[in-house]
């Protein structure tokens, strides 16, 4: 029998290093009349282990089940969660047993109020500091905080006064260190409470003038305890929203963060789930975020992810569920009543995937796989750090981080709505407005209506693009610059650079183009319908809807070229197929 949405049930505390526990806020008055029931109730627990819970469509019946760790309903107090879930990981930073506890889910489920709180209900980040401190009182140990977000794949330090950026290098151990990031001192409640309020301020101001970047960076709170060396640490974050952008129709800039975000989290998961398999490969290189938290997941660390979830959102919930129960390696099952009601039942898609292709004959690809998915798989030739790492250099280097700033500042030139007071923005980026010629920057809007089609004219069949006309020639290539924004500007802030020759320039514009059709080519994957895939040179019917499939179990299951082994690609057909785009382009 199912138990209401609202009732407390949770497992107890096991020893796998992470946790997967689910929390569904209440309705919102705004939802209250929308929604009649939750789509997310709770169907049975087993004590010491684990629970079931069941994702409810209300208007198709459409129903999946799931294994998590531990459930949090609509009237259960942040405190409770505090109590189950994270005071036992605090004891253990005073044995020097590193934790992290973070909120995953879409926008508006309920992370920020779950780590944050309000004035009457703190959230789990207040409670950790205020335990901490309890525990340190009468005792030699201090206790210091750092708090940082993670933006566009760059760290913020939000206790320095301009959100300072702070450099993220690996030490002679090759764990991650950010260098200059600040530790404050803190031994009361008030004193934490200072400065703490006053870097949440600052994650709004430093990027709220830039389209609502607070909810697109990912807030990392740090408490750290030392007595006469460090003993442990715990790290408290309040994710960036998850995104589909089927359903947010973001582009240009947005779709960059976005994809950036997803990215980032989709590696989290990834980390997680490898560590909760116990694989001897674990992915942490591939985002920053998970480069910074090597030291606080895996080994003898602990790790409580809070999966939240609006009760109003089917679909959203799926998608943050069915990662969540990926994350724990725990597959998700569907009931045989709602595997009438749901004609795309989950299945192993590993298992598909080799089936699929033992039919075609493809015995290469299936070795391929087999190399894919062993632990001690080594990474493909053509994976995204290769793509992302252009060979020359410290001038390729420069160009990609100067990148993200002009996509910020011509955010502030193009779109009417934002107005940022020149105080806020940061004294190089008001020094690029300046010098930013206006008129040669594509207007996005102008962009707008273009952008899909483009995208798919410049994915369309290898052959449709052979003989285009001089007006498809140039729409092809304007595009192509318009989805990359930042070229002007890059090539620009390039030509500053002492030293910097006309080849450096010509190659950064390079690298920018290819970085933006490799990204387009992942999106139209994500995006993309069966007819549209079917068209794609190398993606018949079988693999059109083996994609598609993929897309159920994870909204955008391409994030790098890396993933489209995933579907039996080799990195030699995806450069063949990328390179013949590309000089479609230009015929
Ligand atoms: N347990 C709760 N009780 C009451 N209101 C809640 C609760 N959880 C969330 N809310 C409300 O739901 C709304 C969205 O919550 P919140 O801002 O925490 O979402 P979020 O996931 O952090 O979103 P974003 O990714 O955009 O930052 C807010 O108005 C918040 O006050």
């Amino acid at each position: 029998m199912a138990a209401a949405a609202t009732s407390a049930r949770s497992a107890a505390p096991s020893s796998q290093p992470v946790r997967v526990v689910l929390r569904v806020r209440p309705f919102l008055p705004s939802e209250a009349t929308s929604a009649a029931a939750p789509c997310v109730s709770l169907l049975g627990s087993h004590p010491g282990s684990e629970v079931t819970v069941q994702l409810k469509d209300q208007h198709t019946s459409r129903s999946e089940h799931y294994k998590l760790d531990a459930f949090f309903g609509q009237e259960d107090s942040i405190s409770q969660i505090f109590d189950r879930e994270v005071s036992t990981v605090i004891q253990g930073i005073f044995e020097g047993v590193n934790a992290t506890v973070f909120a995953y889910g879409a926008t508006g489920s309920g992370k920020t109020y779950t780590m944050q709180g309000t004035e009457d209900f703190p959230g789990l980040i207040p409670l950790a500091a205020s335990t901490v401190l309890a525990l340190c009182t009468g005792t030699w140990c201090s206790v210091e905080i750092s708090y940082y977000e993670v933006y566009m794949e760059r760290c913020y330090d939000l206790l320095e006064p301009k959100a300072k950026e702070i450099m993220a290098l690996d030490d002679k151990d090759g764990n991650m260190q950010l260098k200059g990031l600040s530790w404050v001192p803190v031994r009361s409640m008030e004193e934490f409470q200072e400065l703490y309020s006053i870097g949440v301020q600052r994650r709004k101001v430093a990027h709220t003038g830039l389209n609502d970047v607070s909810s697109r960076s990912h807030a990392v709170l740090s408490l750290r305890v030392s007595a006469d060396v460090v003993k442990g640490r715990i790290n408290l974050i309040d994710l960036a929203g998850s995104e589909d952008n089927r359903r947010t129709f973001n582009e240009g800039i947005r779709l960059q963060e976005s994809a950036k975000i997803n990215q980032s989290l989709f590696t989290l998961s990834n980390v997680i789930s490898a560590l909760n398999k116990n694989e001897l490969r674990i992915p942490y290189r591939e985002s920053k975020l998970t480069r910074i938290l090597q030291d606080s997941l895996g080994g003898s660390s602990r790790a409580v992810m809070i999966a939240c979830l609006n009760p109003a959102e089917y679909q959203e919930s799926v998608n943050t569920v069915s990662l969540a129960a990926r994350s724990r390696h725990i597959g998700n099952f569907t009931s045989s009543a709602s595997k009438q009601e749901t004609p795309k039942v989950k299945v192993d898609m590993e298992a598909k995937l080799r089936a699929w292709l033992e039919s075609k004959g493809k015995t290469k690809s299936i070795q391929r796989m087999d190399g894919l998915f062993s632990p001690i798989a080594s990474k493909t030739p053509f994976s995204v750090s290769h793509m992302k790492q252009p060979a020359s250099s410290r001038i390729s280097c420069r160009s990609k981080a100067m990148d993200q700033d002009g996509g910020k500042i011509k955010k502030i030139l193009f779109d009417p709505e934002v107005h940022v007071p020149t105080e806020k923005i940061p004294r190089e980026h008001m020094q690029n407005e300046v010098n930013t010629p206006k008129k040669v920057l594509p207007s996005v809007t102008q962009c707008k209506e273009k952008h899909e089609a483009s995208l798919r004219k410049a994915l369309s069949p290898i052959s449709s693009n052979v003989v285009p006309t001089n007006q498809q020639i140039s729409d092809n290539v304007n595009c192509a610059i318009l989805l990359e924004p930042q070229t002007p500007i890059e090539t620009s802030k390039i030509e500053k650079i002492p030293g910097a020759t006309l080849l450096d320039k010509f190659n950064a514009l390079g690298s920018n183009l290819k970085e933006a059709l490799v990204q387009q080519y992942l999106d139209f994957l994500n995006v993309a319908n069966k007819e549209e895939l079917q068209q794609l040179k190398g993606i018949g019917v079988r693999r059109a809807e083996y994609i598609l499939e993929l897309r159920e179990e994870s909204p955008t299951p391409f994030k790098t070229l890396a993933d489209l082994e995933n579907i039996g690609l080799s990195s030699k057909q995806i450069q063949d197929i990328l390179r013949k785009t590309a000089s479609g382009i230009f015929k």
